[in-house]
């Protein structure tokens, strides 16, 4: 391996010949090797692009940043936005809590490649730009890395989980109307209930994935305020004056989303609640997801000894040692999902209660976690709703068997001859294997005309929406 050496406040540093960070970046390399897995997501590097890029434009309009300044840290954004420096972030989350070392990563990388790209070397001549005079002027990690991560939370929410959610609950409601007058049995505790139609069944779900996706959005306008301007403790220190209204605007412009600048600095730099607050939602929406796949499998089990009244789509051989077994395989990767987010829940709540007077240090940890279950629900969702909603289907005759045979049905003589004889109706049925009309007719409280004017499943089901 060849080395070059680069310098910062504390000395030289041996840094791979063909990188372009520095040496912040290579100490944080070498004294955070806590993996395996746990690379700061590719998108909070995008969102430092973004705000470095708007820090430079803003800085350029308030008469601090030359107009070449401006342009090279420009066009070294643009190039990170397109991907092909993604070998240049190496650090990991497990890191300095406020991101101080991906900051400067970002800021080395942007200072040595504009070198490059100016046609120097790096490290010799007189630099283009300097890593912290240009490239993070009027900013400090305390306020960029909060950024950073509302810019790739808000994209992740707007722009991966809403669509998938959206998608799988479309597919829900289609189904919804289209099964709307499938009677089948109802279960409460697990136990035999009275009817409903499958129809609502899924209608149901259908709303709870409504509810989910309202909650998200409810939360983004939280997450559309940035902290940039704030510097080191809130107070906008080495920033000229209106800065933060127009970096936040050009984050806007850059990103096509509608971010503006957080009306209290204070409070997005010491705690991250609005991180908290989304992923609250994003729980809900794992909450609501787990719920319905339980559903969906338990719904679908068999094909002989389970409920069965629904067929899911068979996608893949579900054993190894069993043949012809085919497992409920998109229910299980969903819950496990579910999971997933739920743990991050815990991470972020955690990380979020640990503000310590000016400053949060959970940013990194907190970052990773929503990101994760922002894509996790986004793409999961997707994934279930191809492989197995769009393939629901009703089977017909296990749902005409399991009311046929429902001692529940009884329920609706209680306004006939009441609570009590309904119930010795049905415990009898039970008890002697037989059904309810013979015993009610049996027990002499109705007749076989009454008893199939009024136990009517499709008249138990309420109205059809
Ligand atoms: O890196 C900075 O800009 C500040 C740092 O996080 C600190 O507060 O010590």
């Amino acid at each position: 391996m060849e080395y070059r050496i680069e310098k910062d406040t504390m000395g030289e540093v041996k840094v791979p010949a063909d990188k372009y960070w520095g040496a912040q970046t290579e100490r944080s390399r070498n004294n955070f090797k806590i993996g395996p897995s746990g690379s700061m997501p590719k998108e909070i590097v995008e969102g430092f692009a973004y705000l470095k890029k708007a820090a430079a434009y803003a800085n350029h309009d308030l008469g601090v940043l030359s107009a070449e300044k401006r342009d090279a840290i420009g066009q070294v954004c643009d190039e990170i936005l397109t991907g092909a420096l993604d070998a240049e972030f190496p650090l990991v989350i497990w890191q300095t809590g406020s991101g101080t070392q991906s900051n400067m990563n970002v800021n080395e990388v942007i200072a040595n490649r504009a070198q490059v790209l100016a046609g120097g070397k790096i490290g010799e001549g007189e630099p283009v730009l300097k890593a912290n005079d240009d490239v993070n002027k009027s900013q400090s990690s305390n306020d960029t890395y909060p950024t950073g991560m509302h810019i790739a939370a808000y994209k992740a929410v707007v722009e991966v989980t809403i669509p998938g959610v959206e998608k799988l609950r479309d597919t829900l409601k289609a189904k919804s109307v289209e099964y709307m007058n499938v009677v089948k049995i109802g279960r409460t505790h697990l136990m035999d209930a009275t009817p409903l139609t499958l129809g609502q069944e899924l209608g149901g779900y259908a709303a709870q994935l409504t509810y989910g996706i309202k909650a998200v959005k409810n939360t983004l306008a939280h997450l559309s305020e940035l902290a940039l301007g704030g510097t080191a403790v809130g107070t906008g220190l080495n920033t000229p004056e209106g800065y933060d209204v127009k970096v936040a605007e050009y984050i806007a412009k850059f990103t096509g989303h509608p971010f503006i600048t957080a009306p209290n600095k204070f409070e997005a730099l010491a705690s991250h609640d609005a991180i908290v607050e989304a992923h609250g939602a994003l729980k809900q929406l794992a909450v609501s997801l787990n719920k319905i796949a339980n559903d969906i499998r338990m719904l679908a089990s068999g094909p002989r000894s389970g409920i069965g009244e629904i067929l899911i789509p068979e996608n893949e051989p579900g054993s190894s040692i069993m043949p012809g077994k085919v497992n409920p395989t998109q229910c299980e990767a969903l819950t496990m999902v579910c999971a997933q987010v739920i743990g991050n829940d815990v991470a972020i709540a955690f990380g979020g209660a640990q503000g310590h007077y000016e400053l949060n240090v959970f940013k990194p940890v907190m970052a990773a976690n929503f990101l994760q279950s922002a894509r996790l629900i986004g793409d999961a969702c997707i994934s279930f709703d191809e492989h197995c909603a769009q393939g629901i289907e009703p089977n017909y005759t296990r749902i005409k068997e399991l009311v046929d045979n429902s001692l529940m049905l009884v329920t609706a003589l209680n306004t006939k001859i009441g609570y009590y004889k309904a119930a010795e109706i049905a415990q009898t049925a039970h008890k002697n294997g037989t059904t309810l009309k013979e015993e009610a007719v049996h027990l002499g409280y109705v007749t076989p005309e009454d008893f199939d004017a009024w136990v009517k499943p499709e008249d138990m089901v309420g109205s059809l929406k």
